[in-house]
């Protein structure tokens, strides 16, 4: 069983403060439902609301079409998994997955099959009499994934749940929990800060700003086509040129900046606007001569190297620092330092928005 969640104009004040503004999205059942922005965005108010944790000042919450307001936590039908997971020490892994079970007074040997059917669903199967101490990092966070679901929520809500692992597990969970919430069908409901967990584990993300939601989308949508500048800026790299509108025509425009005129794809933008271009770096190419278009000369300043690609930094001549990255493919040859290159794009890549478009922060 799973269900949606809709939040229709929610806004949450503290004192004077607003910390959510205005806040609608429909997730769907069975969804994998992101909400990425930075530190103090407001996701884990969204979260708390939703777990009903604290109250909106304005809004409805529905889950699975019913209103929520004025439930409290455990009437409700989520359940919560922080970074934190509180475990208990002294209690074997199956008396700590089927706790939930036994306050609502399910018997010894049901919860006892039921721990068991679960840790199969975790992949730890045959933990269920070892101790907390002796699990790591990981097995804990699928013991707790285990403990939320034995009391078979509607929607799972999580917390930063991997944020204390190291990189290499926490990639390896990305995956877990992905296949998890495939497996059982749960709404899950995420909230990072991490664009890479977003953008790998989920159905649709909502980026987030001061409060606001900024866009809805599909992780490739949100990545490849960002509706304002503080989404394409927080999700993932850029190189940002500032220019306005020349000679529109159809698809194709002209674009003045301080590096020179650049030909990209239009939009709705009227001549003269003034507009950002962002360019990702894995679409700046890098080449020893200049192309026909959109071609800017650049001295290579810093070369990094970081496993799958390599980051060549280079100075244009109005002070400002682009990055290309090179697929590391075994024989990539990278620029010397202090070379004189040139860095270029495809017009179809650059994500073209007018300046004003960045809402809210
Ligand atoms: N109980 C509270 N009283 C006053 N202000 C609060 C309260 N809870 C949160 N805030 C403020 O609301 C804003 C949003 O907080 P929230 O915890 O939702 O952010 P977040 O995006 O989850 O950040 P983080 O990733 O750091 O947890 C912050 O500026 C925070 O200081």
């Amino acid at each position: 069983m799973s269900a949606g969640i809709d939040l229709e104009n929610v806004c949450c004040d503290f004192g004077s403060f607003r910390a959510v503004d205005n806040a609608n999205v429909s997730i769907k059942p069975g969804e994998f439902f992101s909400f990425l922005g930075p530190s103090g965005c407001g996701k884990t108010t969204i979260l708390r609301m939703i777990s009903g944790f604290t109250e909106p000042t304005q809004g409805a919450i529905r889950i699975g079409g019913k209103d929520v307001r004025g439930l409290r936590p455990n009437q409700r039908p989520t359940a919560l998994i922080f970074q934190n997971l509180a475990l208990f020490p002294l209690m074997p892994i199956w008396e700590n997955i089927s706790f939930g079970l036994e306050v609502r007074g399910v018997d010894k040997a049901t919860r006892r099959k039921k721990a068991e059917e679960l840790l199969e669903l975790v992949e730890l199967p045959g933990a269920a009499d070892k101790m907390v101490s002796q699990l790591s990092g990981g097995q804990k966070q699928r013991v707790a994934i285990a403990r939320a679901l034995a009391v078979e929520p509607a929607v799972m809500l999580l917390d930063e749940p991997l944020s204390a692992l190291d990189l290499k597990l926490r990639q390896h969970m990305r995956a877990e929990l992905r296949s998890i919430q495939k497996r059982t069908g749960v709404t899950f409901i995420y909230i990072t800060h991490d664009q890479g967990e977003a953008l790998a584990m989920s159905d649709r993300v909502g980026v987030m700003s001061q409060g606001r939601i900024q866009q809805i989308a599909d992780p490739r949508d949100i990545y490849n086509n960002p509706v304002n500048g503080f989404v394409a800026g927080f999700v993932g790299e850029n190189n940002v040129f500032t220019g306005s509108v020349r000679n529109p025509a159809t698809g194709m425009a002209g674009y003045e900046t301080k590096l020179g005129t650049f030909r990209a794809r239009l939009g709705e933008l009227a001549s003269g606007e003034n507009v950002k271009l962002y360019v990702r770096p894995e679409h700046t190419l890098l080449s020893e001569t200049a192309a026909a278009e959109n071609s800017v000369p650049v001295t290579i300043s810093e070369v990094s190297f970081e496993g799958a690609f390599i980051a060549v930094h280079g100075v244009a001549e109005n002070g400002q620092t682009l990055v290309a990255e090179i697929r590391n493919d075994g024989s990539a040859t990278v620029p010397a330092n202090g070379s004189q290159m040139f860095m270029q794009f495809d017009p179809a890549r650059a994500a073209i928005l007018p300046d004003a478009a960045v809402a809210k922060g």
